[in-house]
């Protein structure tokens, strides 16, 4: 690591021209952040915004950081995921002087380590500077600040019950010892969190519905031009190339099983389906699931995949969806990955007794004491920023624009909102995906005023009530 004391920790800043070199592609399929950068690079809207930013450190990553730098941010940043960072990316921002802490591959204690480096602001000349804004991917960042408020006014710490929760505490424990109080006045100054995705998000609204939410929080997630473009056609376009990177595997007359048909587990299925596989779905919705078998999926109970399956790919946001026993009952050589946020999907620590071997990073190949092998991608951490580069730029670009957007909400409007959870209006949501139109070539119709009281919407939209499902 690129470490040397700097305020940075990246593995090699001699990837830097690399990264810039695929930033500025990136650019050019970025076109809400573009967008954003020529209406609000004048006024600064972000100034004196001191971001702590929790998200996969990829390209897209670092144009959605340069976009809040234009609009006047500072900015501290760590990826949310110890596979998903792409290490040019990271050097592009630690040579813009953005400090960045993030080493694809990094280890569970260096990944909380880092959480501390992005929320410490101090410098010598002003040891009590604190962040005042969070962007949020998944909410680690959020917890280790608000634990740490709660541990100094009293609280007692969960005991931990795995390794990441063994390196949570010690981190913040670390940091607590080092900077007594510095949390505490963190989560005073802390305007508003933006959180990216459902399960980040679940988290915000778990914490306000008990009443230990003490900052504005957006859900970036449940914006339509995020979670029905991200979590769907980015899954679409990023889970085989994943599945391709890791294991070369044909796709094309196998079976494969998605566990969830969400947005995310919707667009995985056609991932699947579109590279010639037969797709079975699981599913505990029953809305969810006669979606899927409309949709021609067959869908069956795990137990009943695990017989017939060659690929199994997680997409719940829960835990314990593929254990152990399933896994044992497996054919051989079956493919296990999971595509929600965490890892906690698919029971990977029940096999650390097996035989181990990997093949290359991203590619384990487990043995049963019966002999039986089945290929783990990525950890069971999330396949396609593990095993690929996560989604393409363009879709990105979409969420992107709403996390700016929320930054800007909770930066410019600290009073307006309340220590609880919303989503952006509407008539933004709209806005985002208008930036999106010209780049596909999109001819938009425009109403009359008279269609337009036809159907009660004002000429300039919004188009739809709140309570429509895209
Ligand atoms: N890897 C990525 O690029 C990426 C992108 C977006 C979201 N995500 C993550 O993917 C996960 C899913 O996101 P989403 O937006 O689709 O959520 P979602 O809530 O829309 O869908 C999850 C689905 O899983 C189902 N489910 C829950 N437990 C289940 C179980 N035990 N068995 C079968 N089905 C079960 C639910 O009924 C639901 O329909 C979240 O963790 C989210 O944070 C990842
Ligand atoms: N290319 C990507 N850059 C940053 N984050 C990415 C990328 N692809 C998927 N993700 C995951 C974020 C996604 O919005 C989520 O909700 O998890």
């Amino acid at each position: 690591a690129d470490t040397l004391n700097r305020d940075y920790v990246i593995k090699d800043i001699n990837l830097a021209e690399f990264g810039r070199d695929e930033i500025a592609i990136a650019e050019t399929e970025m076109p809400g952040l573009m967008a954003l950068r020529e209406e609000y690079g004048a006024s600064q809207p972000l100034k004196g915004a001191r971001i702590t930013g929790s998200l996969h450190m990829t390209i897209q990553t670092a144009v959605l950081m340069e976009t809040l730098v234009a609009l006047g941010a500072e900015l501290r940043w760590a990826t949310c995921n110890i596979f998903s960072t792409q290490d040019h990316a990271a050097a592009a921002m630690a040579a813009a002087g953005i400090p960045t802490f993030a080493i694809k591959g990094e280890t569970l204690a260096e990944y909380w380590d880092y959480v501390g480096r992005i929320f410490d602001w101090s410098s010598e000349d002003d040891q009590d500077r604190t962040c005042n804004m969070i962007l949020d991917d998944g909410g680690d960042a959020t917890m280790f600040a608000l634990w740490g408020a709660r541990v100094e006014a009293g609280e007692d710490l969960f005991e931990p019950s795995n390794a990441e929760e063994i390196e949570f505490v010690r981190a913040l424990k670390a940091f607590l010892k080092a900077k007594p109080g510095y949390l505490t006045a963190t989560v005073r100054n802390i305007k508003g969190v933006s959180e990216e995705t459902t399960t980040g998000v679940h988290r915000l609204y778990h914490l306000a519905k008990q009443g230990k939410l003490p900052f504005p929080a957006i859900n970036v997630n449940d914006s339509v031009t995020k979670s029905k473009f991200d979590n769907l056609y980015g899954c679409k376009e990023s889970l085989v190339d994943a599945i391709r990177r890791a294991t070369d595997t044909m796709l094309a007359g196998k079976v494969a099983c998605v566990a969830g048909f969400g947005d995310v587990g919707k667009g995985s299925a056609d991932s699947l389906r579109n590279g010639g596989a037969r797709v079975m779905v699981t599913e505990i919705d029953p809305i969810c699931a006669l979606q899927a078998a409309m949709e021609g999926y067959e869908v069956v109970t795990m137990e009943e995949a695990v017989k017939r399956c060659d690929i199994f790919v997680t997409a719940t946001g829960n835990e314990d969806v593929i254990t152990a026993e399933h896994m044992k009952a497996m054919k051989n050589m079956a493919i296990v990955c999971n595509i929600g946020h965490f890892d906690s999907e698919i029971q990977i620590s029940a096999l650390d007794n097996y035989d181990w071997k990997e093949i290359k990073p991203g590619t384990d190949l487990v043995t049963f004491p019966d002999g039986k092998q089945i290929l783990i991608l990525a950890k069971g951490r999330l396949v396609n920023l593990g095993c690929a580069t996560g989604h393409p730029s363009f879709v990105m670009s979409s969420s992107f624009t709403n996390q700016t957007l929320a930054q800007i909400e909770l930066f410019t409007n600290p009073g307006q909102y309340k220590n609880d959870v919303y989503v952006l209006p509407k008539h933004l949501d709209e806005k985002v995906a208008a930036l999106h139109l010209e780049k596909l070539g999109v001819k938009l119709t425009t109403l009359s005023k008279r269609q337009a009281d036809y159907i009660g919407v004002p000429v300039e939209g919004p188009f739809k009530p709140d309570h429509y499902r895209y």
